[in-house]
């Protein structure tokens, strides 16, 4: 579904990632870490092709990302959901509003019971018509997870999603990482914390890439 191969990424012409190869199969789970400033969001950026190579292959279901249209990219994005580091929500809407705001704009209909299930799963149910502000930091992400899977992609990517959280409300957020995973959905998580790591592999099947000197590897088995 995403694959890289040799592939070489920067900013302004100078490169900041190289030589990545990467095949993400179907059902996978993935962590991706380094310290700040490695090319986490840079990476995931690459994987929907918000950023694309300066050298190498990036297939996204078997398309070459370069040579993909605006519309063939529209096209791919609704298949996968992201969870930005920073979610960000239209202030003026309810949560539940921002939530399906990717149906709206995609001009779909909003299955109101639907909605209302996935913002119970998220435990946001009591909160739906809130607005943006009145929502805690691990609200907020929560509703941003919901907002990411509601057009049923089958690859969430998630970016720091638990970075202000405390431990109790991560683990609450991972374990709907995890549920989702088990429903099928391929699963890459960008986090410098490597406890929450840890406290993952026990529960779900996790591969750890780690950007390290400029390059994408596989993590030790020690994480
Ligand atoms: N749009 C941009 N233009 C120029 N440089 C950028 C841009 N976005 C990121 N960078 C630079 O690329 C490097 C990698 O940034 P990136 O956000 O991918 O790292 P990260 O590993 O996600 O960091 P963090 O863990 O702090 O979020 C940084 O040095 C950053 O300043």
């Amino acid at each position: 579904m995403i694959e890289l191969q040799d592939v070489a990424v920067g900013y302004g012409g100078s490169e900041l990632l190289a030589e990545m190869s990467l095949k993400l199969v179907p059902g996978s789970f993935h962590f991706l870490t380094g310290p700040s400033g490695a090319g986490k969001t840079t990476f995931l950026k690459l994987c929907y092709a918000e950023l694309l190579p300066s050298a190498g292959f990036l297939g996204l279901y078997g398309q070459d990302a370069r040579t993909m249209s605006r519309d063939d990219i529209a096209q791919i994005r609704q298949r996968i959901g992201v969870v930005h580091q920073d979610c960000q929500f239209l202030d003026h809407l309810s949560v539940a509003e921002n939530v399906a705001l990717p149906l709206t704009v995609a001009g779909r209909p909003i299955d109101a019971q639907a909605l209302t299930e996935l913002l119970a799963w998220v435990g946001l149910k009591a909160q739906m018509d809130a607005l943006p502000a009145q929502l805690s930091g691990g609200e907020r992400q929560r509703a941003a997870l919901a907002r990411a899977v509601i057009m049923s992609p089958e690859v969430i990517l998630a970016d720091e999603p638990t970075g202000n959280l405390d431990w109790e409300m991560s683990l609450r957020l991972l374990s709907l990482l995890v549920q989702l995973n088990k429903m099928g959905k391929t699963v890459l998580i960008a986090t410098h914390d490597l406890n929450l790591i840890r406290q993952t592999k026990a529960q779900v099947s996790a591969r750890v890439l780690r950007i390290a000197n400029r390059r994408l590897q596989l993590a030790g088995a020690d994480l």
